[in-house]
């Protein structure tokens, strides 16, 4: 379904001077400054699947995400989505493709919800009897009823989330990027977000590309993540190969740094031990040498796997 080989980025932008002349100097001088947001990025991802696409700020996700969704067209690489070129062909790409951006809406601010999602409707040539029905599939999923005749600026976050939700899927696109869609949601409009998405993936076999900084988000609706980092794919695999490592014994020692060898210390100066099999083995031999004051067990979980990749 979707196929990036060699993609890369380079933004090139004027480089500008501070200071009394700087604005002059920034035109005359016309140097360029070069950012590199997505560096030779490859990955494939079949139809059906949810894939988180995670990074820190800055890493490169949007610009890839617009890449995908044709708003920009890459330095070097290649990109098919579902068979078309996405910069090439914008809009037969539009329409394979929703997009909901949690830290703003695509919905008309001014116009009730009903009426954006009409517009949407007629944008995207939805027949009137295939609009009715995908409506009142998406009001009884996503509990629209409430607040249909209500303009999308009078909307709680959370109205305003179903809303874009509704209008990225009403015309039955096989793919859905959704950048940051549970961002400042409380517990419970999330957990609706995530039902809402597994629910049109289940149905649909909708393609989900999902980027968020909400690792619960993830583990609710990822078997697979993409980590990139500075433009650069660090990781790209199964959650549960990821999150499938030795458990770590922590604990304090009564020692001096130079007498504890081949072990990790944490932040709080505590050393970490892999717990291969033999835990009470294990414990034995550190307690033969040393004076353990205090001792825990740590599971793998996903927020440290990544942060510990995120630094290597
Ligand atoms: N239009 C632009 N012109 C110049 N540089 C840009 C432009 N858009 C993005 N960048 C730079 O490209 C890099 C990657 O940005 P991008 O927005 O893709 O990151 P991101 O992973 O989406 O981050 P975040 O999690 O903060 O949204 C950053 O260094 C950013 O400053």
């Amino acid at each position: 379904m979707i196929r990036v080989e060699g993609l890369t980025k380079v933004f090139r932008r004027p480089r500008t001077f501070s200071g009394p002349f700087g604005a002059l100097r920034t035109l005359v001088t016309r140097q360029h400054e070069e950012t590199t947001a997505v560096d030779d990025v490859t990955f494939e991802i079949d139809e059906g699947e949810v894939v988180g696409y995670l990074g820190p700020n800055g890493a490169g996700k949007s610009t890839t995400i617009k890449i995908l969704t044709g708003i920009l067209t890459p330095t070097s690489g290649t990109v098919e989505v579902n068979g078309l070129v996405p910069w090439r062909d914008r809009s037969a790409n539009a329409r394979n493709v929703g997009v909901v951006f949690g830290q703003r809406s695509q919905l008309w601010w001014d116009l009730p919800l009903i009426e954006s999602l009409r517009l949407v409707g007629a944008l995207y040539d939805v027949p009137a009897p295939r609009f009715e029905t995908s409506l009142k599939k998406l009001r009884d999923l996503l509990g629209l009823d409430g607040f249909l005749d209500t303009p999308v600026r009078q909307l709680s976050l959370g109205q305003r989330m179903r809303g874009d939700l509704a209008a990225a899927v009403l015309y039955e696109p096989p793919l859905l990027y959704l950048d940051e869609p549970t961002v400042g949601l409380d517990v419970l409009a999330k957990e609706a977000v995530r039902e809402f998405i597994m629910e049109t993936n289940r149905i649909g076999r909708t393609t989900v590309i999902l980027t968020t900084h909400d690792l619960a988000d993830v583990e609710a609706l990822c078997k697979r993540i993409v980590l990139i980092d500075q433009g650069r794919v660090l990781f790209d695999g199964a959650i549960d190969a990821l999150v499938d490592q030795p458990r770590r014994l922590v604990v304090l020692l009564d020692a001096e740094p130079e007498e504890v060898r081949g072990v990790s210390r944490d932040l709080e100066g505590r050393y970490v031990f892999e717990i291969r099999d033999d835990l009470p083995g294990l414990i034995a031999s550190i307690a033969a040498e040393h004076t353990i004051r205090d001792m825990s067990i740590e599971e793998p979980a996903l927020e440290s796997v990544i942060k510990g990749i995120y630094t290597r």
